[in-house]
């Protein structure tokens, strides 16, 4: 039987495309999605800026900035949201997509000829003549041969899988800036099975041997091909992505959020209520369920998913009924600041072309504290690469050409925190550079040997609690977590499944992952 009243909780990636999802399989129920923020998106933020002194404008992103092709669910949105003519693709063949570099700092060295600003090898060839090689080739030959020795226990650090197969300098020059670029975190504490499950997947396949698995051709059944292929309504977004490594949207991430939103707002069966925090999730005598909004409002749902945060669904649930899920709080999370520059100069004038750098984690560990030498930079992305399509005017060839550059440095993580503000930029303070971003800038001017000249502008954005760190023993635990909340009154739980929690802290942080996993919210409720 189809629900009769679902209550999503979050509007941050997942609520949005669960409640999109929700409402075209059963549009028949009600359903409310309550959002503490004014605004819906979640980490999605995307601003068009004008910079007046060069009559350009640029589009500055805070959150994620770019899509893979692979995920079909955000194609299959653009297929239903008609957003195929606000799409911009970056070519396979272009230095955004091939090009990834790697600050190695002077004390950080794993071989000390290898500072500074490196190019990372993309292929066998490339890597032949990498200045990596005499790190990399040797440990890529020695994992061929090296035996199995995968630990008993069923998970472990994304640090520690690396170094048993590879070697800790492998580890911690390739491995912790990875890390660093996906979930800004310390290498050594987050799960590999639940970062990168193919890594555990493909060491199965090869015996042990993470290159044999590379090599073992992968066998796909039947089953699995109609999974990858099937239930996606795609249109020709397949086609679209042909040539494409990553994409995005003309104005930005926002495109999609927005487009999420406004098909919502015209769902009859959809009610919207931004600016509406939750202050109790009450499940009452294992039967009814009872929600307490902060604006006072009480509302009875047959069912809930939530789409919030772990640990701030544990502050509205832990005592508030019988059920413990220790789950929930079991992460911490990594806090970053992110900060944009444009300079008024062509990209060519700033940066090589290419993706941007990561930096790894420092030989001697993370320091204690942040110092105007080590502000904790995690990586640059050099956005004008990849996403000069956002910006005005075109000019052919952007990179030699474009009148401005936009790049943004991300800080944070596993670092202590930065001395930086919330949030700033160039408008507030007249123009004027305050000291810690002068000190940003300095370290870039290092990062990229170069002096620079003075942004146009810049701002600063710090998304606290971003980016949960999925510690090992995380997939067991969401495994439990599940169980428990499909149980019927056993004694633990009794949510009987009206209860689902989903989310970058549950499944996956990409943002393929969080669309994903509202596509199948309450696919068991029929
Ligand atoms: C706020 C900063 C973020 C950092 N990581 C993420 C955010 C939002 C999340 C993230 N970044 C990447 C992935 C994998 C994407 C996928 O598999 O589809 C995720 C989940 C990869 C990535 N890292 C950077 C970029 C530009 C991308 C492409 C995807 C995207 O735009 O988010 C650069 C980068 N991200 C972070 C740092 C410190 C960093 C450094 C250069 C943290």
């Amino acid at each position: 039987m189809a629900p009769g009243h679902v209550a999503i909780l979050g509007g941050g990636l997942t609520g949005l495309s669960s409640a999109l999802h929700l409402s075209r399989r059963f549009p028949g129920s009600r359903i409310t999605l309550l959002e503490k923020q004014t605004i819906l998106g979640g980490w999605v933020r995307s601003e068009r800026v004008q910079i007046h002194q060069s009559d350009a404008s640029v589009v500055l992103e805070a959150g994620p900035r770019t899509l893979r092709p692979n995920a079909k669910s955000i194609l299959e949105l653009i297929n239903i949201l008609n957003l195929q003519d606000s799409v911009i693709t970056v070519s396979k063949t272009s230095p955004a997509a091939k090009a990834r570099f790697l600050y190695v700092p002077k004390d950080s060295a794993a071989i000390p000829k290898i500072e500074g600003l490196q190019q990372l090898p993309s292929s066998i060839l490339s890597l032949l003549s990498s200045p990596f090689r005499s790190i990399m080739l040797p440990a890529i030959m020695r994992e061929l041969i090296k035996r199995s020795n995968r630990p008993k226990a069923t998970d472990e650090s994304v640090d520690s899988f690396l170094a048993r197969r590879f070697g800790e300098s492998f580890a911690r020059t390739f491995g912790s800036a990875l890390v660093h670029g996906i979930y800004a975190a310390d290498s050594r504490k987050l799960s590999v099975r639940a970062a990168f499950p193919t890594l555990w997947q493909v060491e199965d396949r090869g015996g042990g041997s993470l290159i044999r698995g590379l090599i073992v051709p992968q066998r796909i059944n039947a089953k699995q091909r109609t999974a990858d292929n099937g239930n996606y309504d795609l249109g020709n977004t397949l086609e679209m992505m042909q040539d494409a490594s990553v994409y995005s949207f003309r104005d930005g991430m926002e495109t999609l959020t927005c487009a999420m939103e406004n098909y919502l707002k015209a769902q009859s069966n959809v009610h919207i209520l931004p600016g509406t925090g939750i202050s109790r999730l009450v499940h009452k005598n294992n039967k009814s369920i009872e929600l307490l909004t902060t604006s006072g409002e009480i509302l009875s749902p047959t069912h809930v998913v939530s789409a919030l945060p772990l640990h701030a669904l544990h502050s509205i649930i832990s005592d508030s009924n019988s059920l413990n899920l220790p789950h929930l709080t079991a992460n911490p999370t990594s806090t970053v600041h992110v900060v944009n520059f444009v300079f008024p100069c062509a990209p060519a004038q700033i940066h090589p072309a290419g993706f941007g750098y990561l930096i790894p984690r420092p030989i001697a560990g993370y320091p204690s504290s942040s110092t105007p030498s080590s502000p904790g930079i995690l990586g640059t992305v050099f956005d004008s690469c990849s996403l000069y399509a956002q910006d005005t005017p075109s000019v052919p060839d952007y990179f030699n050409n474009g009148r401005l550059t936009k790049l943004t440095l991300m800080t944070g993580g596993p670092y202590p925190t930065p001395s930086l503000p919330p949030h700033l930029s160039s408008p507030e303070t007249d123009g004027s550079i305050p000291d810690v971003v002068r000190r940003l800038l300095r370290n870039l001017e290092l990062h990229l040997g170069k002096k620079l000249p003075d942004p146009v502008y810049w701002r600063v954005r710090k998304n606290e609690a971003c980016i949960p760190t999925l510690l090992p023993g995380h997939v067991d635990r969401m495994e439990e977590m599940k169980k428990i909340l499909l149980g019927s009154g056993d004694g633990r739980s009794g949510w009987d499944g009206r209860l689902e929690i989903v989310g970058a802290g549950v499944g996956g942080v990409s943002v393929g992952d969080c669309v994903e996993a509202g596509k199948h919210v309450g696919k068991h409720w029929v």
